[in-house]
């Protein structure tokens, strides 16, 4: 059956790239499996994985049952929320972490406050983003929702595709129009659309070099270089040859977002706020089989570049030495 569409083109925001759909499956529905087995995202659909927030969390019904402490806030000046991580701001080993200028500040608010500020916003305010963990400093009744979350069917899918133990539950409230770029994590992820609306665009791990993260030691470890809203393609010519996938998240979707697969994601513009909450899992053991899969060798990377900057200590190092190790021999 055609379903009624509650959103329009032009709430999504415009980026140079071609995108095919990401298949959108009913939770039963074998292929579901098919695709998780193949670390290849899916959107799940009709499923009761998070139906008691999906039927009761709205902003109204969190701001009376989230409890009264503060939550993180994070504040940008633009609509975009470009994760960093300060444990690798302050090493003195690492210049560029020193003259980093964090795009984004952090601060705790009351949920009544955030929604004030939400309901007040003008152009040239600070955006916000509160994002939560969900454990028990929440209120009663959204533990209750959340105990009741189909925590059979998550289990069943972390058991049969040997990921590793659930490590947390982000809530997270949206500005309408906030976009959290493109990185990606080191988790699988079952990402559930609770209210409103939200825009996903992923691209596998082998689409690393189109992607150009920063280096690991950099704050903006994980993140891509790349600014979507206007690509340097001078410092980042292979972005047009990244293949993309995208969908857009109603309420109860369900979208799994494999581990070190990018993604992008953006609340729709003039949708209103957003809330979703997101089950991050462990990776599973991984032997090391040939062919090696794609996000092995991200790992492998990762490592290799943690290695040398181990032994080299100075960043600046880095680079050099790898460009001198491949230069001539291997390109
Ligand atoms: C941007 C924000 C609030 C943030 C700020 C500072 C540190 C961490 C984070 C963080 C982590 C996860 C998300 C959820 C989601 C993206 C999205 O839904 O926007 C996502 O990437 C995922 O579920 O993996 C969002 C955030
Ligand atoms: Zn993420």
């Amino acid at each position: 059956m055609c379903e009624e569409k509650h959103w329009e083109s032009d709430q999504l925001r415009r980026y140079d790239l071609d995108l095919k759909q990401i298949p959108r499956l009913r939770y039963n529905d074998p292929k579901v499996d098919e695709l998780i087995g193949q670390n290849k995202p899916v959107v799940i659909t009709d499923s009761n994985i998070i139906k008691t927030a999906q039927e009761n969390w709205t902003p109204e019904y969190l701001e009376h049952n989230l409890g009264n402490v503060g939550h993180n806030v994070f504040l940008s000046k633009t609509h975009k929320f470009k994760y960093f991580d300060r444990t690798k701001m302050l090493s003195r080993s690492n210049p560029q972490g020193i003259d980093f200028v964090p795009p984004t500040k952090e601060t705790k608010l009351k949920i009544g406050e955030f929604m004030k500020k939400l309901k007040e916003w003008k152009p040239g305010n600070d955006r916000l983003y509160l994002q939560q963990p969900l454990n028990d400093t929440v209120g009663p009744s959204l533990v209750r929702d959340f105990v009741r979350f189909d925590w059979e069917y998550v289990g069943q899918k972390q058991n049969k595709h040997n990921w590793g133990p659930l490590t947390s539950n982000l809530l997270l409230i949206s500005q309408e129009g906030n976009v959290t770029p493109c990185h990606y994590d080191e988790q699988q992820n079952f990402f559930g659309q609770v209210y409103g609306y939200k825009r996903c665009i992923l691209f596998p791990p082998s689409d690393f070099e189109c992607l150009y993260p920063h280096p690991v030691h950099h704050p903006h470890d994980r993140q891509s270089m790349v600014d979507f809203d206007c690509p340097d393609y001078t410092r980042f010519p292979k972005f047009k040859n990244a293949k993309g996938f995208e969908t857009v998240l109603k309420p109860g979707d369900v979208l799994y977002i494999p581990i070190y697969w990018w993604h992008h994601v953006e609340s729709l513009m003039k949708g209103g706020p957003t809330i979703s909450v997101n089950f991050w899992y462990k990776g599973g053991p991984t032997s090391l089989e040939y062919p090696l899969k794609d996000h092995q060798k991200i790992a492998i990377t990762r490592n290799v570049e943690k290695m040398l900057l181990e032994v080299l200590q100075d960043p600046r190092e880095v680079g050099p030495l790898l460009r001198s190790m491949v230069m001539g021999r291997y390109t």
